[in-house]
C-alpha cells in the first residue's frame, strides 16, 4: 500500500509541476472564484487555508477577502498548529520548505473555525484524499472537535480521479473544488 501511494504521489506531483505557470495561475484563479461564490465560504468567518507549494492551486487571490479571518498551519512534530494570520504578515519557510506563519501568532482552536480548505495531491470521487504522506490532516481530523468542521479539498481537475487507495484512518472530505466546479456537498454520517 505504502509503495502504491508513493508511486501515485510522485505521478500526480510531477503532472502538477509540469503545468505551465500561466495555466496554473488561470486555474488557480478559477478555483478562487468558485470558492468565493459558494455558500460555505460566504457564510464562514474563520477559514483555515494553506500556502501553495509544488504548484498546488494558489489561494492568494482569496486572501484579499477582507471580511475573513485566516488560519495557516505550522508543522510541529507530527501535528499541525493553526495560527491566526493576516495577509499583510510575513511568512517563514518551514520544515518541508512550505511557507508558514510565525510561531508567535495566536493559535486558533477548533471551536472558532468555520471551514477548512484542504490541500491535496489527488482526491477520488468518494472524496478520499491522497496527501504528501505525513498524515497531518488525517491525524487532525481524528479528533471529533476537528472532524465536525466542514472541509473542501482543493485540486486541479486532472487530480480528481475515480478511486484512490484508502486506509482505515482516511476520512472523506465534504466537497471538492477544481477549476471545473465545486462538487455537491456530502455530509458524513459519522459527524
Ligand atoms: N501547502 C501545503 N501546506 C501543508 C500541507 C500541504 O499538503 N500543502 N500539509 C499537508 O499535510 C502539511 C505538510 N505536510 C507534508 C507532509 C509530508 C511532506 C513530505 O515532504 N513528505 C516526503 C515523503 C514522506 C513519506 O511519504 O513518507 C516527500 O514528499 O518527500 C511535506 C509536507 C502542512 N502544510
Ligand atoms: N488518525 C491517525 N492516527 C495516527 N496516525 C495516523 C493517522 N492518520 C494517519 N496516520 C499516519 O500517517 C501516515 C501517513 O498517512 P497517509 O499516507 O494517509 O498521509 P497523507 O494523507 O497522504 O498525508 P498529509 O495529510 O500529510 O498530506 C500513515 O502511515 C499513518 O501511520
Amino acid at each position: 500500500m505504502h509503495q502504491q501511494k508513493q508511486t501515485l504521489r510522485r505521478q500526480f506531483i510531477q503532472q502538477r509541476q509540469a503545468l505551465a505557470p500561466e495555466v496554473w495561475q488561470m486555474h488557480s484563479d478559477r478555483i478562487c472564484d468558485l470558492l468565493a461564490n459558494c455558500p460555505q465560504f460566504i457564510e464562514a468567518r474563520t477559514i483555515l487555508a494553506y500556502q501553495s507549494c509544488r504548484q498546488e492551486p494558489n489561494l492568494n487571490s482569496l486572501f484579499k477577502a477582507t471580511d475573513k479571518q485566516w488560519g495557516l498551519p505550522r508543522c510541529v512534530g507530527k501535528d499541525l498548529l493553526w495560527h491566526h494570520w493576516q495577509p499583510s504578515e510575513p511568512l517563514v519557510t518551514g520544515e518541508y520548505g512550505i511557507l508558514e506563519p510565525s510561531a508567535e501568532l495566536s493559535v486558533l482552536a477548533a471551536s472558532n473555525i468555520d471551514l477548512i480548505l484542504v490541500p491535496a495531491v489527488a482526491i477520488d470521487f468518494n472524496n478520499y484524499r491522497l496527501g504528501y504522506g505525513g498524515g497531518y490532516y488525517d491525524r487532525l481530523r481524528a479528533d471529533p472537535d476537528w472532524r465536525k468542521i466542514p472541509t473542501i479539498g482543493i485540486i486541479f481537475d486532472f487530480a480528481y480521479v475515480e478511486s484512490l487507495p484508502i486506509e482505515p484512518w482516511d476520512l472523506p472530505l465534504n466537497a471538492v473544488c477544481t477549476e471545473l466546479g465545486l462538487s455537491s456537498w456530502v455530509t458524513q454520517l459519522s459527524c
